[in-house]
């Protein structure tokens, strides 16, 4: 469940009056997602997403993500634009946190992506790294190799209270990404969280990808592993699905392009990233209070990953 902040409809009706989007008719909380509160919210002409930007997302990142998005609009890319109101602004504040009323896209999140699915991401997100090409805007990746780092001290010793020895297997896969993160492949501002949840679908079609509020810029190919985390495996890491990742690469490969380099250092950006979710998972089921509305993801699930990827041999992976 994901709504943080009540917006009253007396609010709501004062922000859309702001601009020309007809009048409310009905605006419901989401329950997906765990980061941001997100209403759906119907007028007599259109259909938002109002979102309230909470917890891990900087103010201050915000023009960032607003550009981003206006960025792989303009180049027809399948993403949701923030609405400016008639004097121009996208960042409103509502009940008190900073918010955007965004165009809603039509689409489903698929649970048990198909080749021909994966295939689909797999061909958006080369798009999107070919549009991102031109794209000026700079964000640090907080949450790269430097930040595992310092989120892996931040956990400490309570790591174990999630496994038995799962603090020396962080710290031994953070000395194997010291010696291996292969930082001088080509970097790019990446999406960085593109997970099933982010991506909308119609049939085997992407029809919109969304939640760019972890994007910066990383070594492209990252996204790339990624997006074969997420997409490639059963949610509990189990069942890796060779057919899934053989598709996703391809999609990739024929819209952007995968380098021997890029291929090669796979295993190792794949290992980042799979630290990246379990450690973010660890903080968050170490610091989230059992009575929260928010239901904690399982860092063993990122874990389960990690090690396939430790012990699989390349041309396993679909590449
Ligand atoms: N532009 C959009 N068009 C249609 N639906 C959307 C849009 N943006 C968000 N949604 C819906 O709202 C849900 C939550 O959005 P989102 O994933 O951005 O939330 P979040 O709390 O920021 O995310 P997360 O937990 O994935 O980091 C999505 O699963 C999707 O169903
Ligand atoms: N996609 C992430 C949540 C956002 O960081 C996860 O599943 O852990």
């Amino acid at each position: 469940m994901a709504v943080y902040t009540h917006v009253p409809a007396e609010e709501m009706e004062a922000l859309l009056a702001r601009y020309d989007a007809g009048t409310l008719v009905s605006a419901k909380g989401i329950a997906e997602g765990v980061e941001n509160s997100n209403y759906l919210v119907d007028t007599s002409s259109h259909r938002f997403i109002l979102t309230l930007y909470e917890k891990r997302v900087d103010v201050a990142d915000l023009p960032f993500f607003l550009s981003l998005l206006d960025h792989l609009a303009d180049k027809g890319l399948p993403v949701p634009r923030a609405l400016r109101d008639r004097q121009g602004v996208q960042l409103q504040t509502v009940s008190g946190r900073p918010a955007c009323l965004i165009e809603f896209l039509n689409g489903v999140s698929v649970t048990h992506p198909t080749p021909a699915q994966a295939h689909a991401t797999g061909v958006a997100l080369g798009r999107m790294h070919a549009a991102l090409a031109d794209f000026g805007g700079q964000r640090a990746n907080a949450l790269g190799p430097d930040g595992w780092v310092a989120l892996a001290a931040r956990c400490g010793d309570d790591l174990d209270a999630i496994a038995p020895s799962l603090k020396a297997r962080v710290s031994e896969e953070l000395a194997y990404l010291a010696d291996n993160w292969p930082g001088e492949l080509p970097h790019s501002v990446v999406h960085a969280d593109l997970f099933p949840d982010n991506v909308l679908m119609l049939g085997d079609e992407v029809s919109g990808v969304i939640d760019f509020y972890f994007a910066a810029r990383e070594v492209r190919a990252w996204d790339v592993a990624v997006t074969h985390t997420a997409w490639c495996f059963e949610n509990d890491g189990t069942g890796f699905d060779h057919n899934r990742a053989a598709a996703l690469i391809a999609g990739y490969d024929a819209a952007f392009g995968l380098s021997s380099a890029e291929r090669a250092a796979f295993p190792a950006l794949a290992r980042g990233a799979s630290l990246r979710f379990l450690l973010t998972r660890a903080w968050d089921w170490l610091n989230t209070p059992a009575d929260a509305l928010v239901t904690r993801k399982d860092p063993l699930a990122f874990l389960r990953r990690l090690d396939f990827y430790r012990d699989a041999v390349p041309g396993a992976l679909g590449l």
